[in-house]
């Protein structure tokens, strides 16, 4: 007999069953549970409490995620410990005419604080999906690095963070005071979607979850310092120009975007897609980047789309097998191979962010 498929109250009971040690309930019972996700067989949720209190509710957390493990047909299970900065505004108790009640409904989501001690926030973004926009991301970040800057990378890539595997990281972040520590490779700072989840599970994470895990790498991970403080963080955004990108740009506080494309035609209208995604929401396109340029798939269709859109093109990156491979073992090729062709012209693109940067 196969096992009956899960359902959201056995899965809430298990929870209640784990307790609250601040206020003695069960998990469910307390609030602390949102965003509860059951799909098939893997059961995600975001366990919310204050920052103060973030590091000692690690344990309880463990303690969730065994507590589902051991329910019948869950085979993966992903709990994230979101503190929430914001104080949540009071409940309103006024009863608004309809008219009132339209003006007041948020338009829009409100954007995240600045993370601190960060001074440029740059996305980087594709309009579809598997044109090397991690792959770029993650040298970017290395080239910049290696002009000396401070450099995070933040994975926000809901569909599938390939960070951790880019850059060869794995592990939960720890807590400290706090906050996060990011993982350090490369001479890089990172934070990953797939740190905190596991890069299977991330992709059962919609829209106000995944939103909210953002916002908490943004702004509880310790980034920089007062007196060391990160000159760029690298935000790797999710493919494409949706709802979950609008949302994620929206709250982020970005300073530029640069938009990844290949020289295809196809690609190349989705990164106009793209770019008037930034304009609608007021982020400046840096640039745009072609990648893959070479013999198979052409070359300087990017060119031409960003004098189109008038926005800079900030240069060219080979299809080239070392790019793949380095990334495949966890290793930019900037930072493996620092003499290289394709670490030349990723300096090319660093320079020119940089210096629109301002840092
Ligand atoms: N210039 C390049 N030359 C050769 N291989 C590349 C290049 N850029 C990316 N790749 C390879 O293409 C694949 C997809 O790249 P990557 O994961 O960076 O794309 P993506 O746009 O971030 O994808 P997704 O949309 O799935 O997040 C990877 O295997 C990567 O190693």
């Amino acid at each position: 007999m196969s096992p009956r498929p899960l359902d959201r109250d056995q899965v809430l009971a298990a929870l209640d069953a784990v307790r609250d040690p601040k206020s003695g309930q069960g998990l469910a019972a307390a609030g602390l549970v949102q965003g509860l996700v059951v799909v098939g067989d893997r059961v995600g949720f975001a366990l919310e409490v204050s920052p103060r209190e973030a590091a000692a509710y690690a344990p309880v957390r463990d303690a969730a995620e065994a507590a589902l493990k051991a329910l019948p047909g869950v085979t993966r299970v992903s709990v994230v410990l979101t503190a929430e900065a914001v104080q949540k505004p009071a409940r309103r108790t006024v009863i608004l005419s309809p008219q009132a009640a339209e003006q007041n409904r948020p338009k829009a989501p409100v954007p995240t604080d600045r993370p601190a001690h960060v001074r440029r926030v740059l996305a980087v973004a594709s309009g579809k999906g598997g044109v090397g926009k991690s792959t770029v991301a993650a040298n970017l970040a290395a080239a910049l690095a290696a002009r000396g800057l401070s450099v995070g990378v933040l994975d926000a890539d809901v569909y599938g963070p390939s960070m951790p595997t880019m850059l060869g990281v794995t592990g939960k972040p720890e807590f400290v005071d706090g906050a996060m520590e990011p993982h350090l490779a490369h001479g890089l700072k990172i934070m990953s979607m797939g740190l905190l989840a596991g890069a299977d599970d991330a992709m059962v994470w919609r829209g106000p979850m995944a939103s909210q895990a953002i916002t908490q790498m943004l702004t509880q991970t310790r980034w920089g310092t007062e007196t060391q403080p990160l000159d760029v963080l690298v935000v790797d955004l999710p493919p494409g120009t949706g709802d979950v990108q609008l949302t994620l740009i929206q709250k982020t506080p970005l300073d530029g975007a640069v938009i990844v494309s290949t020289p295809q035609e196809v690609a190349l209208a989705d990164a106009r897609r793209a770019h008037t995604l930034f304009q609608k929401v007021k982020v400046p396109t840096l640039g745009l980047i072609e990648n893959m340029s070479g013999p198979v798939f052409g070359s300087g269709g990017a060119k031409a789309e960003a004098e189109r859109l008038g926005v800079p093109f900030l240069g060219d990156l080979p299809l080239d097998a070392g790019l793949r491979e380095a990334g495949d073992a966890g290793r930019p090729l900037v930072s493996a191979d620092p003499d290289g062709e394709v670490a030349r012209r990723f300096a090319v693109v660093a320079a020119r962010v940089a210096d629109v940067l301002g840092v």
